[in-house]
């Protein structure tokens, strides 16, 4: 009989990787203070942040499949999360641009008697950006809710020259990686006839 997935998450990306991939899930949203997490290690981080997520739905859902995931852009020892203003927004968006970063999204999948926790990375090359063209995407809506200050599956997508690595997981979860390791939990994707 295969488990039922909880998915630890307010992401609306998420939740469309999953269902992409035909995982049946169910939503909880955690409720944490992300700002307990204090390191400067970007993988370190978003396991840790991954993983405090997760524990939070587990006090109400012991016996269940859990995902959480974290994501963190990393840029010249700096960790970028969601902006919290246009200010830093635009910061960020000067120091990824015509330069190199790695995004690193933290999995954890738990059940009563099994967990893991993983971390997959992307590098991501934007083109040089001028200042017209940072003031103006600050200007939308695309940076402000997600790590980096920007969406490459949105607007954003016009910076990215190069990437590599899984694209899902600048996504905000690596999808692939992620159906394989649900295998060891008896989840796996709906098939239709
Ligand atoms: C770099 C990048 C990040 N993101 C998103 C993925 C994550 O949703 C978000 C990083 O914030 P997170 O804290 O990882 O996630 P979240 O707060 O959106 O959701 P949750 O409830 O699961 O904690 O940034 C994109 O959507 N596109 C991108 O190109």
């Amino acid at each position: 009989m295969p488990n039922k997935l909880i998915l630890a998450s307010s992401s609306p990306r998420r939740r469309e990787l999953l269902s992409q991939v035909k995982i049946p899930y169910s939503i909880q949203k955690p409720n944490i203070d992300e700002s307990q997490v204090n390191t400067s290690d970007p993988v370190k981080k978003v396991k840790q942040v991954a993983t405090l997520k997760g524990q939070n739905v587990t006090i109400e859902h012991e016996n269940e499949v859990i995902l959480s995931s974290d994501t963190v852009v990393s840029f010249n020892q700096h960790i970028f999360e969601k902006p919290k203003d246009k200010e830093e927004a635009s910061k960020m968006i000067a120091s990824l641009s015509g330069d190199v970063h790695e995004v690193f999204t933290g999995v954890m999948i738990r059940s009563a008697d099994y967990e893991t926790v993983f971390v997959e990375g992307t590098k991501v090359e934007f083109w040089p950006m001028s200042k017209e063209e940072i003031d103006w995407y600050i200007s939308t809506n695309d940076p402000y809710d997600k790590a980096g200050a920007y969406g490459i599956q949105s607007l954003g997508a016009m910076f990215v020259k190069q990437i590599v690595g899984d694209y899902n997981n600048v996504v905000g979860l690596p999808i692939s990686r992620v159906v394989r390791e649900l295998r060891n939990f008896s989840v796996y994707p709906e098939m239709e006839n």
